[in-house]
């Protein structure tokens, strides 16, 4: 069946009209540019919180019409306290918050949940209601106390319970509904409730990724046609691919606001979450993916030191693997702009490296092979081999008859990688001659590495005892 974004026609159409995307957070803006302001919110000036506890302050911000906007940071920076605010169920300590010009905390709750619908976490539902029922009481702020409902009402109720995916649930008890189906419906609710805006606290906590995609999914496609969000999300990645604007929260403040590009950076995550993380760019969408990074201890590492022949962007995955199982990991030769270098600058790994476009010299070998020669292994990953790193695996061959143990890992053959005409595959061959250890994934790798590792270890524990005893 095929699911229709369109509403059902109303009696009390919801006024959704033309999308300005926008978002601001501004100082107080002054009288004169208010009344050029056409913000579907504005947040002025606003500290929240509890009693004395000031939980956030100087958060001014302009919503336009047709903004998705996410709200982010760590637990406990305040993202619930400034939805719940914004809904008007929380009065502000002080400041404002603006609804077409009207201050929600002043306007009648019926007048404001005809505009502005809010998704609170889902809570422990005790009432003996029907999905149906809890879905129908989105349609309260439309209906006169003494009204039936009219068909156009029961229509957007039926929509909303299809949008949702909830339809199948509609005679069942919410008390016997497992969390992610309480948290569709009450999305559904709210979406029944017919709103310009649609506040949501971490809607997708309790959903599985099938579910939370399609939520998402359902809002953005609402927000094309006119619907503002406004959530709170954990999910950094989901954040910054459906929202449009971000706000990140920390130390009682707007920490960072605006695209997810400029907000979602290693350095804001870091800063304020106390995380190393890898931000690569989503492969169709463009936008910020988060990769989180082990807090590595270097007084933790193996103390076994592995030097990776990379390149071409082909040594990534290996190049993550070693970091997580705790090895001293250094790179070289390569090139400046190279997707190996690029991650082994991420990873804060020491690269000998040269720049773009530039071939592997004799200098640049030299000092490969001395780097090679202090380490506990070489690890030549799946690259190819062309004249501009040919080099390379010479060195590799030098330092396989100076006794250094490698390992090569071999997803295709070399003949597949030689860009050079057989050059690089006669060295190969040559390497093979030199007893190298072979292997055809990353796992193996991490497997013969443990080996080696634990044999050096084992190598060094008189040593450990005799200076322990001395
Ligand atoms: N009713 C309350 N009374 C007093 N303090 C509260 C109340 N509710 C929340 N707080 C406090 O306000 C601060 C912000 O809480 P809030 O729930 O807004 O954070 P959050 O960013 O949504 O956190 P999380 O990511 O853990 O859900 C916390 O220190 C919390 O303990």
């Amino acid at each position: 069946m095929r699911m229709s974004l369109e509403k059902p026609p109303l009696s009390c159409p919801s006024g959704i009209t033309g999308v300005a995307m926008a978002f601001r957070t501004r100082p107080s803006a002054s009288l004169e540019d208010r009344s050029v302001m056409t913000d579907l919110i504005k947040i002025e000036d606003l500290v929240c919180g509890f009693n004395d506890c000031k939980v956030l302050k100087e958060i001014t911000v302009a919503v336009d019409r047709g903004a998705f906007i996410g709200i982010i940071g760590p637990n406990a920076s305040g993202k619930t306290t400034l939805l719940r605010t914004v809904s008007g169920v929380l009065k502000p300590i002080s400041g404002e918050v603006v609804l077409e010009g009207q201050n929600v905390h002043r306007m009648k709750r019926s007048q404001l949940a005809k505009k502005l619908a809010f998704v609170t976490q889902v809570a422990e539902i005790d009432f003996d209601f029907t999905v149906e029922d809890i879905v129908t009481m989105g349609r309260t702020p439309h209906c006169n106390r003494f009204q039936r409902l009219t068909p156009a009402d029961k229509a957007v109720v039926k929509w909303a319970l299809e949008i949702t995916r909830t339809g199948h649930l509609s005679q069942r008890s919410v008390t016997e509904l497992s969390g992610g189906e309480k948290q569709r419906v009450l999305i559904a609710q709210a979406l029944a409730q017919d709103p310009d805006v649609l506040l949501l606290d971490e809607p997708t906590s309790y959903l599985d990724i099938n579910h939370q995609i399609e939520i998402m999914d359902v809002l953005k496609r609402l927000n094309r046609k006119g619907l503002t969000v406004i959530m709170t999300l954990h999910d950094l990645n989901l954040a910054a691919q459906y929202c449009n604007y971000l706000l990140l929260l920390s130390d009682h403040r707007i920490y960072a606001s605006g695209k997810p590009k400029d907000v979602i950076t290693a350095e804001n995550i870091r800063r304020v979450y106390g995380n190393d993380v890898l931000i690569t760019v989503h492969p169709t969408l463009g936008c910020p993916q988060v990769t989180l990074s082990p807090k590595l201890n270097p007084t933790e590492s193996k103390g076994f030191k592995v030097h990776l022949v990379a390149g071409g962007g082909m040594a990534s995955q290996l190049m993550g693997r070693l970091v997580m199982e705790g090895y001293e990991v250094t790179v070289g030769v390569l090139n400046h702009g190279d997707g190996d270098w690029m991650l082994a600058k991420e990873l804060g790994l020491f690269i000998l490296d040269i720049p773009a476009f530039v071939d592997v010299d004799d200098e640049a070998s030299q000092r490969n092979l001395e780097m090679m020669t202090s380490a506990d292994v070489v690890l030549v990953g799946d690259v190819p081999f062309g004249h501009g790193n040919l080099g390379n695996l010479r060195t590799v061959c030098e330092s396989a008859r100076a006794g250094v143990p490698i390992v090569l890992l071999e997803k295709r053959s070399m003949e597949e990688r030689d860009y050079t005409g057989g050059v690089a595959l006669n060295l190969y061959s040559e390497l093979l001659n030199t007893g190298c250890i072979r292997v055809d994934n990353e796992d193996k790798v991490i497997e013969v590495l443990h080996t080696l590792a634990g044999r050096k270890s084992t190598l060094q524990k008189p040593c450990e005892l005799e200076v322990a005893s001395a």
